[in-house]
Parts: structure tokens; sequence; C-alpha cells
């Protein structure tokens, strides 16, 4: 029998899928080139950055549209919108517009902003939140059950530097604090900071977690330039052992 964390969020039941293999996603597309080598590298979900000021890897909206399109047409990496941003009209009508079906709030957007999100996006929209932590202790710990009623689908447990730096901090999380956060949350939960082709075996028990969905990776996709390279994305899909049909993945 398939383990139960495998059903993608949101499905109705009778359309549930499942999966004995979790997903590789990997962050920070801005190219075709770049769509096409985390293809052919084995990726099943890649991040598209909208409203992440600043960032590298930030795109205008027409750019997510068309680069989603892309991902969609290799026939098996599926779009995921990153943003900052708490905009709810904003994000609903980039969601509508690139067909995008994966939301990650990778910012401190509150419960209010989730709750907004589910009601305005169509239910097959999963949204991923994204949780902080630092030290150990995850900063939106008690927020775990609020983010919950909202509507958040899944969560993304991520490293954030002693300075306040998110996203592509290269720090690795403690698998027992991580386990710890797991279990306070009934939603299925994707892994990221700093991880790597060879970390799979420093998470030997939370990759046996019933609700362990898969992995985020950006820096160890990438080659000393900043530049993805389809050995290295294989390499991590190999390492963590991940993989799934597209039609498993939404
Ligand atoms: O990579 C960034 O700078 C970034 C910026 C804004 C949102 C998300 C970002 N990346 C996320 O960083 C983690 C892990 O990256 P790494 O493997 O430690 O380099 C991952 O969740 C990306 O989505």
């Amino acid at each position: 029998m398939n383990p139960p964390n495998r059903v993608v969020p949101h499905e109705p039941a009778a359309r549930a899928v499942t999966s004995p293999r979790p997903v590789l996603k990997v962050c920070g597309a801005t190219t075709f080139h770049d769509i096409d080598v985390l293809a052919e590298g084995g990726a099943d979900l890649v991040g598209l950055w909208h409203g992440i000021p600043g960032g590298p890897a930030d795109l205008p909206a027409d750019r997510v549209v068309t680069l989603a399109g892309a991902a969609r047409s290799t026939g098996r990496l599926r779009p995921v919108l990153v943003t900052f941003l708490r905009d709810v009209a904003v994000l609903r009508d980039v969601v509508a517009r690139s067909g995008i079906r994966w939301l990650q709030l990778h910012a401190f957007q509150p419960p209010a902003v989730v709750r907004a999100l589910r009601a305005a996006l169509p239910s097959e929209v999963a949204i991923v939140k994204v949780v902080h932590v630092r030290d150990g202790e995850c900063l939106e710990r008690r927020l775990l059950g609020a983010y919950e009623r909202a509507g958040t689908d899944l969560f993304l447990i991520d490293a954030v530097t002693e300075d306040g730096r998110i996203g592509s901090t290269g720090r690795r999380l403690r698998e027992a604090d991580v386990l710890d956060l797991a279990d306070q949350t009934d939603r299925p939960f994707l892994l990221a900071g700093g991880l790597r082709a060879d970390s799979r075996d420093e998470f030997r028990s939370l990759v046996e977690h019933p609700r362990f969905f898969g992995i985020d990776v950006d820096t160890a996709a990438r080659d000393r330039d900043g530049v993805f390279r389809p050995h290295l994305v294989r390499g991590i899909a190999q390492g963590w052992r991940t993989g799934r049909r597209p039609e498993e993945v939404m």
C-alpha cells in the first residue's frame, strides 16, 4: 500500500495521487536554458521568483508566465511561484495568467494573507508556507496552527541566519529540529537549507517520515559561477532518490 503522505494537496480524494518517491524542487530559474537543464537533470518542480526585491532571479510577471509554460512543456517540470509578496490581487493575477498551481510564500506573510489567498485562488492551487528555523528554533512555531487553519497545504522548512537572511542561506538544519517541527503539524513538508547530493544520510529518519514530501535546493544545483548544471541536478536527484511522474506533482 502507498504511504498516505504522498497525497497531493488539494486534490479531491478520488484524484489523490500517491508516490513512493519525494519530489525535488530547484529554485530560481530565469531562462529557457535553465528550464531545459533542470528537466534534463530530473527536477520535478522549478521555482520562479516574483516579488523578491533585489533577488538575482527575480522575474517580471510576463516572464513568469512564459517560463511557467516552458516548464510545463518539458513534460516533466511543474512551475512554482516563489514570492515575498503579500498582495493578494497581484498574486491572484500572476497565478491566473501563468496557470501555476504551486505558490510558495517564502517571507513572513502572516496567516491572514494565507487565508485571503486561499479564498482568492482556485482550490487546486497548493499554498506552500515557508517557516524559518534559526538556531534550532522555528520563528513561526506558535503560528503553525493558524497557518494550517488559514489553508496552508504544505510547509517548507528552511533556515534563517542570525542576521535574518532568508533564502539560499546555505545553512543545513539539524534533523532533530526538523523532526520536532514536522510533528507540530499534520501537513506534508518540504526540507530546504544548504542541501547537497550527499546530505540525505544526515536526514535518515526524516526521509522516512510519513509526511516528508521532498526537498528544495538552490545552491547545490549550480556550479561556481551560479549556473545550473544537469549533472549537479541529477546528482541531487539520485542522492535523495527523488523523482515523480508529472501527473503525481499536479
Ligand atoms: O535563493 C534565494 O536567495 C531565495 C530568495 C528568496 C526566496 C527563496 C530563495 N531560495 C530558497 O532558498 C532555499 C534553499 O536554498 P539553498 O539550497 O540553501 O541555496 C530554497 O527553499 C530556495 O527556494
